[in-house]
Formats: structure tokens, sequence, C-alpha cells
């Protein structure tokens, strides 16, 4: 009860005020009577408004600017309609004040209790934060805006023009209606079409133009947003994108980016437009009746406030139409990539089945928005009807008392039409902008990422010479923090030395790789390169020193040359033919139709395996690094291949090697082996010591892991 006394107490004050001002003023100056209203309404409206902001989060109170806006506007709107009509009254009895006021206020209680049943509301401090941060992010936009400054003054400049030609044609059509309903005179005729025309062809061109420029600086800021959005995306670390959703970034690149920057061209020239040829149209309107134009003023609050709520519910749902639809297309996608896997396991079924769930989730949420869409175009063309049939009604009135004459009526008529669907776009579109700056708050949130792996170190030393070491590294994955991958592993890698990790399946291999390629970064412990921690040395230097080649390594569509050349600017002919040589690709490169510009296909799908690991192995000798990583890189190869390359690498003057492998022969030779186990190293040293001592490579050997060279 507490709660509603502020809102009764400033119901009964409103209705008192009311009262008697109204009484008042007919008292002392009666003829000024609609004046006063009109003027006690608006001084009304934003005092009694800034309270009903504050009573947004009182239950059954949040549409008390409903209330507000109604009983400010009621007043003056009633006696307007009086006037119009030829009876003119009295004020109305404080009772029937009060009983007027208590029937709205009610009304907006329920309307309250209902409203949170049909559609959850926000509360209003989370409004306040999100209506903050879409401000700043529109004056973001506004700055990204900057070097489009010179278009979007041009298109100012013609939405103006064009503006002001549009505004004049209704106009003239009433004339020319007045013209041939009364005397005519074929010069004054002649004169009115002669202008009408004028105003219609100069106004359509600057209205293109106008859009053309607007569209211009839309497309521009999309793509510098992308292109910075793309900056900053490859530059996160791994853990990033595992633990990001691809359709995720991919909607944020492709659509989210139009979408932002919509709210500065596009949607801020149809704010424009709309907003002064709102004010045009209200400003001939009232020049060709005031007391009409008074009336019209009748359908504005609902209109507001339903396109208000219009709005809200429909903004949220387009956005989940929009998520589901990107899941559907996710699931498509990660089909077609999988095709061979659905094959082998017959599940075409299946798949097809769990599209059509996606879709079916799509199409509920499709029907729901159209159901809303359609339930607002009902309540819209009723308001506009009533609005229409009162217009007529008071209209044919004026017109009978020699107020206006038939030709201004029709001219009014033709701008209270277009003044409805300005109103519904203002709103429409005012909404359309935060929301648009809303979705910005995602595009910038990637922007502003700082990555959490840094590339900052600028150290790349002339000479190299290629020691690594591992100092009592701990590591656990940021997706599986409670669980370590690493546990103080320390080991040295001299240069010009081959170390070979071996170990049982989840023993910690891979994961020493990826530090080392500082995919990711360790919690405790260094890894030094030639005594210096890795992030010290410069992204692209280190990348060019310590080169990775996977078990299954991803070729990009193009060109075996391009593919080789990968990252190296320029690469000189005789460097990508020698690291081709290298790795044993340049035979099977050769013999190729179009030799090294033979297209590999998508992700290297034209190659075999085999290929393709030869393909990536010259890729990374192709940078001269001085360490050089096969994680499994040769396994696709026959053990002859495997065994050249081998030799050939170690023709590599400096060239350290570490070898994750499964056969006996590749580890066997190695000056050192590594054995990790449940995140340990638990044993190293060469083949003949390991074979010595019990333990897992010993078990590792028996137990068949390791394999011979000609399995
Ligand atoms: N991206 C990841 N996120 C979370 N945990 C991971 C990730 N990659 C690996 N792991 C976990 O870290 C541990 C070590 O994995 P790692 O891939 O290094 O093993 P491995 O010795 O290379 O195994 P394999 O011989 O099977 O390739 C495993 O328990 C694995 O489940």
């Amino acid at each position: 009860m507490v709660k509603l006394q502020l809102p009764l107490i400033v119901l009964l004050l409103d209705v008192s005020l009311n009262y008697l001002s109204a009484h008042l003023v007919y008292k002392y100056c009666p003829d000024k009577l609609l004046a006063a209203l009109w003027l006690v309404g608006l001084i009304k409206f934003p005092v009694l408004g800034t309270v009903s902001l504050r009573l947004r989060d009182t239950p059954w109170m949040s549409s008390y600017h409903i209330y507000i806006f109604t009983m400010c506007l009621s007043q003056p709107l009633y006696q307007t309609l009086r006037l119009i009509s030829h009876s003119p009254e009295l004020p109305k009895s404080f009772q029937h004040n009060l009983q007027s006021h208590l029937i709205v206020f009610l009304a907006c209680m329920l309307w309250d209790l209902l409203l949170p049943h049909i559609f959850p509301k926000k509360n209003a401090k989370q409004e306040d934060n999100e209506s903050k941060r879409r401000r700043e992010n529109f004056f973001r936009l506004l700055k990204y805006s900057k070097p489009d400054w010179l278009q979007l003054s041009g298109a100012f400049i013609f939405l103006t023009l064009a503006l002001i030609g549009e505004m004049f044609i209704p106009y003239y059509m009433g004339r020319v209606i007045d013209i041939l309903s009364t005397k005519y005179s074929e010069s004054i005729f002649l004169e009115a079409i002669l202008f009408m025309a004028i105003f219609s062809i100069t106004s359509s061109f600057f209205a293109g133009s106008r859009g053309g420029l607007f569209m211009f600086s839309h497309s521009s800021l999309t793509q510098r947003l992308r292109i910075f959005l793309f900056r900053s995306l490859v530059q996160q670390e791994i853990a990033f994108f595992e633990t990001t959703k691809t359709g995720d970034i991919t909607s944020r690149l492709s659509q989210d980016t139009s979408r932002v920057s919509r709210a500065i061209a596009a949607n801020v020239n149809i704010i424009l437009r709309t907003l002064v040829k709102c004010i045009g149209v209200y400003s001939f309107m009232f020049s060709l009746s005031w007391q009409l134009t008074l009336l019209t003023f009748i359908s504005a609050p609902f209109t507001w406030i339903t396109q208000k709520v219009y709005n809200s519910y429909h903004q949220e749902l387009v956005q989940k139409v929009q998520d589901s639809i990107a899941r559907s297309s996710d699931l498509a996608k990660e089909m077609i990539e999988s095709v061979r896997t659905v094959y082998s396991f017959a599940a075409e079924e299946e798949e097809a089945k769990r599209y059509e769930k996606s879709l079916q989730e799509t199409h509920e949420l499709q029907t729901r928005r159209d159901f809303v869409r359609a339930l607002y175009l009902l309540v819209i063309r009723l308001i506009n009807l009533s609005t229409q049939v009162a217009l007529l009604y008071c209209g044919q009135q004026l017109i009978h008392s020699g107020y206006i004459t038939t030709g201004k009526m029709v001219s009014f008529i033709l701008y209270q039409m277009e003044s409805g669907d300005y109103i519904r776009t203002l709103v429409h579109m005012l909404s359309e902008v935060t929301h648009s700056a809303g979705a910005g708050h995602k595009v910038f949130h990637y922007l502003d990422r700082e990555p959490l792996v840094s590339n900052k170190g600028n150290l790349c030393p002339n000479n190299l010479r290629g020691k690594v070491e591992f100092k009592n590294v701990t590591f656990s994955y940021p997706s599986r923090p409670d669980v370590p991958a690493l546990q103080n592993i320390s080991f040295k890698l001299p240069p010009g030395s081959v170390t070979a990790l071996v170990g049982p399946s989840g023993g910690g291999k891979t994961t020493c790789v990826s530090l080392l390629e500082r995919f990711y970064e360790p919690q405790v412990g260094d890894i030094l390169l030639d005594e210096i921690p890795l992030q010290e040395y410069t992204h692209q230097y280190l990348h060019s020193k310590v080169a990775l080649v996977a078990q299954e390594p991803v070729l990009f569509a193009g060109t075996i040359r391009e593919n080789i050349g990968y990252g190296i600017q320029d690469i000189p002919e005789k460097q990508l033919k020698e690291a081709a040589r290298k790795a044993k690709a340049d035979a099977f490169i050769t013999e190729m139709e179009k030799d090294y510009d033979t297209d590999v296909g998508d992700s290297g799908a034209q190659l075999s395996a085999g290929q393709k690991q030869r393909v990536a192995l010259a890729r990374a000798l192709a940078r001269k690094p001085k360490l050089l990583i096969l994680d499994e890189a040769s396994s696709c190869l026959d053990a002859e291949t495997e065994h050249e390359i081998q030799q050939s690498l170690q023709t590599i003057p400096g060239l350290s090697l570490l070898i994750i492998a499964h056969r006996l022969r590749t580890v066997q030779k190695a000056d050192n082996i590594l054995v990790l186990e449940g995140g340990n190293l638990v044993q190293q040293g060469t083949h003949e010591e390991l074979v010595k001592e019990e333990g897992v490579y010993k078990r590792l050997l028996h137990g068949h892991l390791l394999q011979n060279g000609d399995q």
C-alpha cells in the first residue's frame, strides 16, 4: 500500500490542478480557455513525467507514464473536440475529473499486472545501464564514421533539399483541386501544375543523391568495422577460439557489423528525414487548420505507446529468429564438412532430423514474430481509422461553417495520412538506432579484447643458436583450469639435436608443442629460447625460428606455391624449391600438370594425406627455422620416404628437431628421448639407456605402442 501513496498523491494533485486551472481560466479569460488548457497540459507533462520515471520499478506502476501522458493531454484534447464540434461547455466537474483520472489510473494498473505475464520486463537499473552503454556505443560509432564526414555532410544537405521539395507537393495538389472546384483560371492552374512538377522532379533527384551517399557511408563504415574486428580477432589467443563458438564470431563479423553501421548512416538518414518531414507536415497542417491538427494529436499517444510496446518485443523476437537461423546454418555447415563421417555411419536420417528440429524452432519463433506484427498492424489500423472518422466528421463541420475549403481539407487529409506513418517510423527508428548501437556492444567487446597471450615482444636477434629450455613448467588448459596437463616439467633441447617426445595418449606431448608455439602460456615456469623467455621475441621472428608441422596439417585453398610460401612475402623461387626438395615433395609436385601452380583444392582436398604432410613440411622449412617440431608429421608416409626425409633434415646445419612419433625407428635414433605420462616427465635418455630401465618406455615397447618402422 505504501508504494501506492506517491502515485495517488500525484493523481489527486493532478485532478485538483486540472480543475482549478480550468475554472480560473474560464472565469477570468474564457476566450483563452483552450490555449490555457494546452499550456497547463504541456507544463504538467515534463513535471509529472519526471515523477513517473521514479515509479518505473514500483509494482503495478511501471505504466504510470502512460497515465501521465494521457492525463496531460485529455483535458486540452477534450476541449478542442468540443470547440471543433461547436458545443463549448464548462470544464467538467471535480467528480467527473476525478472519475476519468481514476479510470485511466486503474487501467494502467491492470495493464501493468497483465503485461509482465505476457512479456517479461527488465528492471529499471538494467535498462539504465543498457541505454548508457548504447549511448556510448553510438558516440563511438560516430568516431568511426569520421573518415566519411564529406559524404555524410553531402547526404544531409541533399536530405534537407529533398524534404523541402516533398513538403510542397500535397500543398499544390490541394491548390489544384481548389482551382478546379472554384473559378477556373488556366494560368493559375498551369502555374500550380508547373510548381508541383518542379518540386517533384528536384526532390526525387535530391532524394536519390541522399540515399546513395548514405548507403555509401554505410558500406564504408561496415567495411572499416569488419577490418578492425578481423584484425583484433586474428590476434586473439587459441583458447579464445576454443571457448567461443564459430557461429558467434562469424555472425559478429557479417551481421552485427552491418547492423551497427546501419545505426549511423541508414537509420540516422531515416530518422532525420522523418523528423524534418514530421515538423514540416505538422507546420503545413497547422497552417491549413489548427483545429484539425490538434484533433490528430488524439491518436499520437496511442500510436506512440503501441509502437513502443511493439518495438521492444518485436526486436527481441527478431534477435531470437536470427540466432536460430544462425544455429541452423551452423548445423548444415557442420554436416557438409563432415559428410564422409555421416555417410560412413549411415547417419543421414539422424542429421536430417536434427536439421528439421532446428528449422522447426526457427519456424515457431517466426510465427510468434509474425503474430506480434499482425496484432500491431491491427491496433495501428484501428487507431488510424478512428482518427480519420473523427477528422472527417469535424472537417465536414469546418467546411460547412466556412472555416476551410474542400481543397484545403484534401491537402490536410493527405498530410495527416503521412504524419501517422512518420510518427510510427520515428518511434521505430529511434529504437532501431539504440538496438543497432546495442549490437555494437558485441562488436566492440571483441574489438577491445586484449589477447590473454600477448604478442608484444620486440626481440629479433640476428643470430640464434636455437637452444630451448622448459623450466619447471606447469600448465592447465583454460577450459579445464583444475586439471593440469603438464606438471613441473623441465628439459632442454640443445641446438642441432634430435629430441623425441613419447608417452601414452594424453601424456602431454602435444601440450608441450602448443606451449612452444605460444598457443597458450604456462601458469608456472618459463620456456626459454637461447636463455630468453619466448614472450620477449617478436611474434613473426619466433614463428620463423620455431616451425611446426602438425599431424593433420591444414593447407589453404590455392596453389602449392602459395601454400609453401604462406606467410613469407615474395619468397624467392630458389628458397621455395629448396624447401620442397628437402621435404621430399619436389618429385610429386613436378609430376603434376601445373607443377608448383597446381591447385590443392579446398583445405588441400585434392592431395593425398602423405602429399599434404610433405607440402606442410616444405612450408615449415621455407622459413628456415632453428627448431622444427614434427608432431607425428610423417604418420601418413611410408617408412622409406620418412627415412629419406629424416636424412635430408639432418643435412640442415644447426637445425634442432623435436619429434613426436609412434615409430620406434624414428624415436630410437634421437639424441634424447623424453617420456611423458599424465603430464609428468617420467623418464629421459637415449634409447639404449631407456630400454635398460624398468619404466614407461619399456612398457610402451612391449605394448607395441612404439611400432617398428616397417609396420
Ligand atoms: N584444448 C584442450 N582443452 C582442454 N584439455 C585439453 C586440450 N588439449 C588436450 N587436453 C588435455 O590435456 C591432456 C594432454 O593432452 P595432449 O594432447 O598433450 O596429449 P598427447 O600426449 O599429445 O596425446 P596423444 O598422443 O593422444 O596426441 C589430456 O588429458 C587432454 O585431454
